[in-house]
Parts: structure tokens; C-alpha cells; sequence
């Protein structure tokens, strides 16, 4: 005989007494493990500005940790891409008639073949050849439209006051609450369906993007992909003026990847083209929320969260600051003399700048660690051969096409921002580069593991 009482077993199930009693236990004991769960993981938090490259940081990791990019991700990301190379092309023959530069393209009896890619290129839908469901769905049309619509953009300039924005949640919420009072301006375009979509980028209120109206006798004939890629390639490759607008394009909105863009074009144009890691690496898909994904980095467990950095997605962000292990801040370097796509009003660097300090002292990071990416080295460099920082910055000592001393000059002003002294790491990146992503975030996984063995004692 043991020296435990046995106790019949159907005897205790009908107990409703010890039911209970195994309920609450099967609870307590899945709190703990949840806990113990929560304890153990590392939580870092992607921030920054919009465009600056935080989601293209989180596509490096998946690379590197997450075995790659899924079958239809590759599919999704070759449908926004044609579509944005379609879209930019019309956007630098538009700003170009703005900004008075002349066009080989607009010039009928001496270029002519030009004239006739630009006829073709201007009466294309780009939304026409995207299959929206690949593409992602409503959510991407939506974004889509509003990213193109004119109407979205002169509603955009009444709305915004011009300020820059610091993380004032009540104050985000509060226009939250106003815009969804008197009609939200991204609200009506909400739920409709494709062909409303298209019609609505396309008609008269968009204008700016389509000048050109096609006559209605030609309406009716589509314009197969390869014969829009062709002009889209034409038009990059000989007409001088399209390369001297895009070396104005920090004086309107273009997607940053256009020229990768317009280089493979044809590429793009196949309509079963599968996305190459490189080529997703470029593409843009702007991010709406929060999304959170798992990593398991050596024999630590990471939860990584990449936030919508544009000025609407800021009031959700609040939502995410709890039990954040270090914070990664991504600043785009090279856009130092861009506007902001939400407010043309204001330079994105010194939003940035802004955003950074008040993350950086706020309550919620107290003790929290925070690493600075510089990022977009590599178009950093460029720019400045060709772009003096002084005559954004006017206090910028250093001389015209100095990389070095214009990376030490703004990284001076973040670190500047550092009021409690806390950890403030800084790197540079490229974060379109594997290789040397790969060197920065396994350093930055490691340095934050040891910090978090030393954090909980264990070290
Ligand atoms: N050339 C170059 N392009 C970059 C770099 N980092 C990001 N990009 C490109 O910049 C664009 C925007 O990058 P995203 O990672 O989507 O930016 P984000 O910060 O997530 O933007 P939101 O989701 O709107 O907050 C993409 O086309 C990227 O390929 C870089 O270091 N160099
Ligand atoms: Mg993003």
C-alpha cells in the first residue's frame, strides 16, 4: 500500500467542486507559462519615419533568420512593382512640364517614336494590369489610390498645420476623432470596388496624373504590358529630359526605387514574374499598423515589431511601447532635402530629428535601450556630390560632396538629442545590402542578447 490516498477517478470528474478546481489550475498554470514565455523574449521595436527603411530591415531578418520570402509575397511584391514603375514614369513626365524641363517626348515630328511611348504611357491604367487580388487585396487599392490621388494630396496640405509632429497621442487622437466626424479623407474611398478605384485614379479629379486624355476611339484597346515596358524603357533610356527630372525628385514624391524600377522593367512587365529577394528588398509596400513576427535567433526567442511610420499610423504606435527590450530607430540619411510625402511642407530629416528625441525622452523608454540605423547610406553618398547639405542645414560646415563629414554632422544632432545619457547605439546601413545587413544585425542581435542575459542577471 502507497502513502497516497487513491480516490476513485469517476468519483472526482463529477465532482463539480474538483472541476473547477482543475479548470483554474489548467488557467494559472498557462498565465505562467505565458509569462514565463514573455519573460524570455526579446522584443525589439521598429520606428521611424515613413519610407525610411524600417520594413526593408525586417525583410534582412526574414532573410536571415525567417528562411525567406513566401511564394506569394514574390508574387505580390511583381504586381506593386509594375504597377509603381508604370505610375513613376507618368509622374516624371508630368513634373517635368511643371518644372519646365522639355522633353524629347513631348516634341512630335523630331522624336517621333518618343511622342508615341509617351501617348502610350499616359493613357495606360496602371491599376488596369495589377491583379488586385495578388496585389493585396483592397487594402493595397485603397493605398494605392490615395497614394496617386490628387485630391488625397490637396486634402493632405488643408488638413496638416505644417508643424512638425512629436508624439502628443491625445493630440492624435483628438484629430483622429475630427476627421472621422467630418468624413475621414481616406474614408470614402474605403470598400469600394476595383473598377470604381480605377475609374476614380483615373478621371478628371486626379488630373496632374493624366493630363493627356485618350481619344474615346482607342479607348477601348488595351495596351499589352510588353508595349508599355517598352515605353517606359524608351523613355528612361533617350530622352534626356525624363533623367534630368528625376534628378530633381527630391522636389516632388517619387518612389525611392524608381530607377531599379525602370532598369528592369521588363522583367516586371511578364505577368507571372516571381520577385527575386533583391527585387523585393527594393519594392514598397507602405506599412498600415503594427506587424509583430517571431524569430528564434540562436536559443533566443525575438518578437520584432515593424511600425507604419507615415504621420497617421503614429497614433497607433503608443499601442506597442510595453515590455520593448530595445527600440531600433531608422532614419533614411539621404532624404535631407526631401519634403515629407504627408506634409510637402515640412523636410523629412527634421521630422525625423524631432521624432527621435521625443522617443527617445519619453516616459516609455525610460530605460530602454535605443540603436539609430542610419540608413540609405549608399544614396546618401551619392546625393551629396550633387546636393549641399548647407542649403538645407544652414550651420553645415563641412565641405560640398563630403559623405564622411555629413553622416558625422547628422549623426551629431541625434546623439545631441540624448538628454538621460541612456545606451544610444548608432550604425550605418544600407538596408538593401545582404551582406553587409547581415554583419550589422547579427551584431545587433548579439549586443542585445548579452544585454538582456546581463538585464535579468543571468551574466
Ligand atoms: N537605396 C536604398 N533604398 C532603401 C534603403 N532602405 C530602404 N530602401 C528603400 O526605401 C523604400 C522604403 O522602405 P520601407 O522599408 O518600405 O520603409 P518603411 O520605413 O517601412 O516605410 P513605412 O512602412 O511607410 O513606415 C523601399 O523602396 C526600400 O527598398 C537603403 O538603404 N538604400
Ligand atoms: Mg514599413
Amino acid at each position: 500500500m502507497g502513502c497516497t490516498a487513491s480516490t476513485p477517478l469517476n468519483e472526482d470528474e463529477n465532482d463539480p467542486f474538483i472541476q473547477r478546481q482543475r479548470a483554474n489550475d489548467a488557467i494559472e498554470r498557462s498565465l505562467l507559462q505565458e509569462k514565463q514565455k514573455e519573460k524570455g523574449e526579446i522584443k525589439l521595436l521598429l520606428l521611424g519615419a515613413g519610407e525610411s527603411g524600417k520594413s526593408t530591415v525586417l525583410k534582412q531578418l526574414k532573410l536571415l533568420h525567417h528562411g525567406g520570402f513566401s511564394h506569394q509575397e514574390r508574387l505580390q511584391y511583381a504586381q506593386v512593382i509594375w504597377a509603381d514603375a508604370v505610375q513613376s514614369m507618368k509622374i516624371l513626365i508630368i513634373q517635368a512640364r511643371r518644372l519646365g524641363i522639355a522633353l524629347d517626348c513631348e516634341d512630335p515630328v523630331n522624336h517621333t517614336q518618343l511622342f508615341e511611348c509617351k501617348r502610350l504611357l499616359l493613357s495606360a491604367k496602371a491599376l488596369s494590369y495589377v491583379n488586385p487580388s495578388v496585389a493585396g487585396g483592397s487594402g493595397f487599392l485603397n493605398d494605392y489610390v490615395l497614394k496617386y490621388s490628387e485630391r488625397y494630396e490637396a486634402k493632405r496640405r488643408i488638413h496638416s498645420t505644417g508643424q512638425v509632429k512629436g508624439l502628443d497621442f491625445s493630440q492624435e487622437e483628438e484629430e483622429a476623432q475630427e476627421e472621422e466626424e467630418d468624413g475621414d479623407s481616406s474614408q470614402p474611398l474605403m470598400g469600394m470596388d476595383f473598377k470604381e478605384l480605377s475609374r476614380d485614379l483615373n478621371d478628371t479629379g486626379d488630373a496632374h496624373m493624366f493630363v493627356e486624355k485618350k481619344p474615346a476611339a482607342s479607348a477601348e484597346k488595351k495596351v499589352s504590358r510588353d508595349d508599355l515596358a517598352h515605353a517606359v524603357q524608351q523613355l528612361w533610356l533617350h530622352d534626356p529630359g525624363i533623367r534630368q527630372c528625376f534628378s530633381r525628385s527630391n522636389e516632388f514624391q517619387l518612389e525611392g526605387s524608381a530607377a531599379y524600377y525602370f532598369d528592369n522593367i521588363e522583367r516586371f512587365a511578364d505577368p507571372s514574374y516571381v520577385c527575386s529577394d533583391e527585387d523585393i528588398l527594393k519594392g514598397r509596400i507602405k506599412t498600415t499598423g503594427i506587424t509583430e513576427t517571431d524569430f528564434k535567433i540562436g536559443s533566443s526567442n525575438f518578437k520584432v515589431l515593424d511600425a507604419g511610420g507615415q504621420r497617421s499610423e503614429r497614433k497607433k504606435w503608443i499601442h506597442s511601447f510595453q515590455g520593448i527590450t530595445a527600440v531600433i530607430f531608422v532614419l533614411a540619411l539621404s532624404e535631407y532635402d526631401q519634403m515629407l510625402f504627408e506634409d510637402e511642407r515640412v523636410n523629412r530629416m527634421r521630422e525625423s530629428i524631432m521624432l527621435f528625441g521625443a522617443l527617445l525622452n519619453s516616459k516609455w523608454f525610460k530605460d530602454t535601450p535605443f540603436i539609430l540605423f542610419l540608413n540609405k547610406t549608399d544614396l546618401f553618398e551619392e546625393k551629396v556630390k550633387r546636393m549641399p547639405i548647407r542649403k538645407y542645414f544652414p550651420d553645415y560646415q563641412g565641405r560640398v560632396g563630403d559623405a564622411e563629414a555629413g553622416i558625422k554632422y547628422f549623426e551629431n544632432i541625434f546623439l545631441s538629442m540624448n538628454k538621460s545619457g541612456k545606451p544610444l547605439y548608432v550604425k550605418r546601413t544600407c538596408a538593401t545590402d545582404r551582406e553587409s545587413m547581415k554583419f550589422v544585425l547579427t551584431a545587433v542581435t548579439d549586443m542585445i542578447v548579452q544585454q538582456n542575459l546581463k538585464k535579468s542577471g543571468i551574466l
